[in-house]
C-alpha cells in the first residue's frame, strides 16, 4: 500500500501527458486530464529504493529485462516528462547517485570501443550508406531521406570552412570516415581522420584502399591528445566533445586550437544543455560510459579560453530529432535481426535509449551546435555573410 502511495505521487507528477499506469496487481490508474495516450504496465514493483537513488538508471533497467512494457509512443512519454520541471528527471531527489567517470586515455578508449566496437555489422543494420553516426542536415526540411541529408550535412560542415583544394585537414573522432573521404574527394583536401574505435580505424583504411584515396587520406587509432606538434588548416570534429568529460572539456579547445595552423578554421559540431552541462545516470550506465553534455555557455567560454574567435554558430536541434526518429524507424524495421545478433535486453535498451533521445531534442532539453571558429581576431578573415556556405561545390576536384 504505502508502495502504491509512493508510485501514485511519483508518476502523477512525472508528465504533462495523461497517461494510464497499469500496476502489478492487474489494476489501472489515470493520471492527467483528458484521453490517456500512453500506457505504462508494471508487471512487478521497481523497489522504491532503486528510484529514489536514480530513477532513470532504475526504470530505465527495469524496462530492458521487461518489467516495464510502455504501450504508445515511448517518444512521446519521454518528452512529457522532459517537458514537465516537476519530473524525476528534472527533479534532484530522484538523481542521488551517477556512476563514476575517469577520462584518463586508457579509460577514454575503453568507454568508445565499449560502444563503437559494438560492431560494424550491427550499425550497418540501422545508420545509413554513408555510416555516419551524428546529426544529419535536412536541406529541404524533413522530406530529405537520411543518405541524402548525411551528404548534405557533410557539405554544410566543408563549406563553412571556406576550404581550398591542397590544404589539410584533421578530423578529430571521424567514425566510418565518410566526412574525412568527402574532403579528399571533392574538396581536394589532403586528410587525417583519428578515431578509438577499432571497427571504425579498420573500416576506414579499407574505403581508403578501396577509393585509391592514400596519397591524400590516412587513418589513426589515437587518442585526439596523442597528436604531437603536428598541425592542420581545418579541424572538424563532429558528435565527439561529448565523450570529453567536463574536466577535459577546455583542454580539448585549446588542443583544437593547437592543431590549428595560424590561419586555420575550426567546425566543432556537438551536443550542448541549455540548462548547464550534466551527466545522465542510464545513458552514462548503459549506453556512453564517460559521455558528459556541457551547458552551451560552457562550452562558449572553453572556446573563448582557448583564445578562438567564434565566425558563426548554428544550432540544428530539429534536425537531429528528424535523425534519431529515422534511426529509430530503421533500427525497429531490422529488430528481428537486431534481437537475433545482440538478445532482446539490448535491443530494447538501444530502442529506450534512440526515443530518449529523440525526446530530449524535441522538449529543447539538449541541442546541437555547430561552432565556426577562426583562431583568434588575428586568424583567417572568413567571408563577411553566410552566402558562401551554400555555394554549390565543383565536382570531384581529387588529385
Ligand atoms: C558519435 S561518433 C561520431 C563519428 C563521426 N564524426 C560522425 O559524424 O559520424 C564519435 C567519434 O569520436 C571518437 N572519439 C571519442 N573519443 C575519442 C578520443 N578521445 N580520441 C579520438 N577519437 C575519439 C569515436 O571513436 C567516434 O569515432
Amino acid at each position: 500500500m504505502l508502495e502504491k502511495t509512493f508510485y501514485k505521487q511519483f508518476l502523477s507528477n512525472s508528465f504533462n501527458i495523461p497517461v494510464t499506469v497499469t500496476y502489478w496487481d492487474g489494476k489501472s490508474e489515470t493520471y492527467g486530464e483528458g484521453a490517456p495516450q500512453v500506457n505504462i504496465i508494471f508487471k512487478e514493483a521497481v523497489p522504491i529504493k532503486e528510484i529514489t537513488k536514480n530513477a532513470s538508471i532504475a526504470l530505465g533497467e527495469a524496462y530492458m529485462d521487461g518489467r516495464i512494457e510502455i504501450k504508445g509512443d515511448i517518444q512521446e512519454l519521454i518528452t512529457a516528462a522532459y517537458e514537465n520541471a516537476d519530473s524525476f528527471i528534472h527533479n534532484k531527489k530522484f538523481i542521488k547517485f551517477l556512476p563514476k567517470q575517469k577520462h584518463s586515455e586508457k579509460a577514454s578508449k575503453e568507454d568508445v570501443q565499449s560502444h563503437y566496437d559494438v560492431g560494424n555489422d550491427f550499425y550497418r543494420l540501422w545508420l545509413d550508406d554513408t555510416m555516419t553516426y551524428s546529426c544529419a542536415y535536412f536541406t529541404n526540411g524533413n522530406t530529405d531521406d537520411l543518405f541524402q541529408a548525411q551528404q548534405d550535412k557533410v557539405d554544410h560542415i566543408l563549406q563553412k570552412l571556406n576550404p581550398k583544394a591542397g590544404n589539410t585537414l584533421l578530423d578529430i573522432g571521424c567514425g566510418w570516415g565518410t566526412l574525412m573521404l568527402t574532403a579528399a574527394e571533392k574538396y581536394g583536401l589532403r586528410v587525417t581522420g583519428v578515431t578509438l574505435s577499432q571497427e571504425q580505424f579498420d573500416y576506414v583504411t579499407q574505403q581508403i584502399k578501396d577509393k585509391g584515396l592514400e596519397h591524400i587520406a590516412e587513418v589513426k587509432l589515437l587518442d585526439y591528445r596523442e597528436l604531437g606538434d603536428r598541425q592542420w588548416d581545418y579541424v572538424t570534429s563532429v558528435g565527439m566533445f561529448e565523450h570529453v568529460g567536463e574536466e577535459n572539456l577546455g583542454e580539448y579547445f585549446k588542443d583544437v586550437n593547437r592543431y590549428l595552423t595560424d590561419d586555420g578554421v575550426a567546425l566543432i559540431h556537438g551536443i550542448t544543455r541549455q540548462q548547464g552541462g550534466a551527466y545522465n545516470g542510464w545513458i552514462n550506465k548503459y549506453i556512453f560510459p564517460g559521455g558528459y553534455v556541457p551547458g552551451l555557455t560552457e562550452n562558449i567560454q572553453h572556446i573563448v579560453d582557448a583564445g578562438m574567435q567564434i565566425s558563426d554558430m548554428e544550432p540544428l536541434r530539429r534536425h537531429y530529432q528528424r535523425t534519431l526518429e529515422i534511426w529509430d524507424d530503421n533500427f525497429n524495421a531490422k529488430r528481428q535481426a537486431i534481437e537475433k545478433m545482440q538478445g532482446i535486453n539490448f535491443t530494447r535498451m538501444w530502442d529506450l535509449y534512440l526515443n530518449a533521445c529523440a525526446a530530449s531534442f524535441e522538449s529543447g532539453n539538449i541541442d546541437v551546435i555547430q561552432f565556426l571558429m577562426t583562431k583568434g581576431p588575428s586568424g583567417r578573415v572568413l567571408p563577411i555573410t553566410r552566402d558562401y556556405m551554400y555555394e554549390a561545390q565543383s565536382e570531384t576536384v581529387h588529385e
